[in-house]
């Protein structure tokens, strides 16, 4: 044991310890719970403009602790290795939870804050003789994005690609906190958090009310079977505690180490984001879309953004909800348990209405109504009804409803953004068509083994009278357009003028 710690022992005078990202969703939870303790004297650090205490801050045990001195205020970048020095120097413990902004999509900056912050960090820690760090890392880091993960635990790798940058920059920064235990008397060890929510809750309910707000939390994207695993954010905080103690307590076993922290309640994803947009008052997810789907959605948005700018929304943040909400992901917390004591302080039901409550001011009604039951018929599903079109609009028909759905966004990009002219999309259409078909045509009966089936000529065929007909349409409505716009061009008619101006003024 170290001098310092065994000085410490028999003197128990509260320790210094610094929370970087102290003003964030999780660091705030866990500065009210170390000063609830009363066992520590706690510097929280955050980016400056976070600093500032809110009106509701006023009277709260933080700003009490300011004005006594057990807490205080510190200024830092964490781009920036001397601001980490001055806030942590004198310090036995770091808390650090960083703060890559889940709304960007700046590789540059998401790097910069997340692995060079995580190298400055250490570096820090390390020239201050600092004793232990912890580190608030993800369940995200060993997720691919396209595979399951049932009751997985420490033994799982990183994946060998990452599909989502910021897993990717947290897994580095965990990877760079782990390999650092151990190294002039720096003792690490890292948490993985899955699905975080609660009180001053940045990400996941802000996203889900925005959801339901712009219409698209009506879905339920996959098969609406897959589980999750949440974690109310006070248990977060609290296995922050616990792992402190237990690398403290020198148990060995728990550093260089990481751990899932779950609610160890996994949960039915769905049922989960039900009861949150329920008790906020917005409709719950009741259309199944399939995970590929959604994708293909998204990056038609994507395009579509970077085109025209003209739909505003976060691809990173849809792209992660898409993979957490269409797959399984549960986490077993068996070595939190043993190694460093961790078990959930509030249960998942508690958390949950803990969360609506402190978000009522962004429920839909200020009354709100109750989960009841998760298969109910949704209003489109009645109004649509249960024909052919309704089997293609809901989803009911995947195969048919993605055929469509495919062919019609090829068209709209054919003729909408490739940048032609709509007679020569037309014209390239055709030719496209006329080469589909000899191509079609000129195929042998048997190709591998299997059949191609042939075309018969009457495909091709069109009656007699149905040409009539058309040409007599066409020719009809050529006529009355020309008529009118005479009268137009000799002012005959004021009503047609005035309407023709009406025309034009509504399509500007
Ligand atoms: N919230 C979740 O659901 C969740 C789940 C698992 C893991 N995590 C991880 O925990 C960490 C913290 O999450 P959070 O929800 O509290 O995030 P948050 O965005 O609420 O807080 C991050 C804090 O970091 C600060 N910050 C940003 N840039 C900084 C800089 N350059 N220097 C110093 N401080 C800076 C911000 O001001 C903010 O106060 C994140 O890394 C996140 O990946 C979060």
């Amino acid at each position: 044991m170290a001098m310092d710690d065994r000085l410490a022992e028999l003197n128990p005078k509260p320790r210094t310890c610094v929370v970087f990202g102290g003003r964030g969703f999780l660091g705030r939870s866990l500065v009210l719970r170390l000063l609830k303790l009363g066992k520590w004297i706690v510097r929280v650090a955050d980016s400056t403009q976070s600093l500032h205490l809110d009106p509701s801050e006023r009277d709260s045990l933080l700003s009490q602790a300011l004005s006594s001195g057990i807490a205080s205020l510190h200024g830092v970048d964490v781009r920036d290795k001397s601001q980490i020095i001055t806030a942590i120097e004198g310090s036995s413990v770091v808390f650090y939870f960083d703060g890559a902004d889940l709304r960007t999509d700046d590789f540059y900056h998401c790097y910069m804050i997340v692995v060079q912050g995580a190298k400055n960090v250490i570096s820090a820690c390390r020239e201050c003789k600092v004793r232990r760090l912890i580190y608030n890392s993800s369940a995200d880091v060993v997720f691919d994005g396209s595979h399951d993960i049932n009751n997985g635990d420490e033994s799982l790798p990183y994946p060998w690609k990452f599909d989502d940058m910021l897993s990717d920059f947290k897994a580095q920064a965990e990877a760079l906190v782990l390999r650092s235990n151990d190294i002039d008397g720096l003792l690490t060890c890292a948490l993985r958090p899955s699905n975080v929510f609660g009180h001053g809750d940045s990400h996941l309910v802000p996203f889900l009310v925005n959801l339901a707000k712009s219409g698209w939390g009506k879905f339920i994207i996959g098969s609406g079977e897959n589980r999750s695993d949440f974690t109310y954010a006070e248990n977060v905080t609290h296995a922050h505690i616990c792992a402190e103690e237990a690398l403290d307590n020198r148990m060995v076993s728990a550093a260089g180490k990481a751990f899932f922290i779950t609610n160890l309640e996994p949960a039915n994803f769905w049922e989960f984001v039900t009861l949150i947009l329920d008790g906020l008052g917005y409709q719950r997810p009741l259309v199944k879309v399939p995970a590929k789907m959604a994708r293909y959605i998204l990056l038609f948005f994507k395009l579509m953004t970077e085109k025209y700018g003209l739909i505003k929304h976060n691809h990173s943040m849809s792209a992660h909800y898409i993979q957490l909400a269409s797959h399984t992901r549960t986490f077993d917390c068996t070595a939190a348990r043993n190694q460093i004591g961790y078990s959930p302080v509030v249960s998942l039901e508690e958390g949950v209405t803990l969360t609506i409550g402190s978000f009522s001011h962004l429920a839909k009604y200020s009354s709100f109504t109750s989960y009841s039951d998760f298969n109910e018929q949704s209003k489109v599903e009645k109004l649509l009804g249960s024909g052919e079109v309704a089997d293609i609009l809901l989803w009911r028909d995947e195969k048919k409803s993605f055929t469509y759905f495919l062919a019609l966004s090829l068209l709209f990009y054919w003729f909408f953004l490739c940048g032609r002219t709509f007679a020569s999309s037309v014209s390239k259409l055709l030719l496209l068509v006329s080469f589909g078909l000899y191509g079609y045509g000129i195929l042998p009966p048997k190709i591998l083994g299997l059949t191609v089936k042939s075309l018969s000529l009457s495909c091709f065929e069109i009656p007699k009278m149905v040409v009539k007909d058309m040409i007599a349409t066409i020719a009809y409505l050529w006529n009355r357009g020309v008529g009118y716009m005479r009268q137009l061009a000799q002012g005959d008619d004021w009503d047609i003028f005035f309407k023709g101006i009406e025309l034009c003024r509504c399509s500007c």
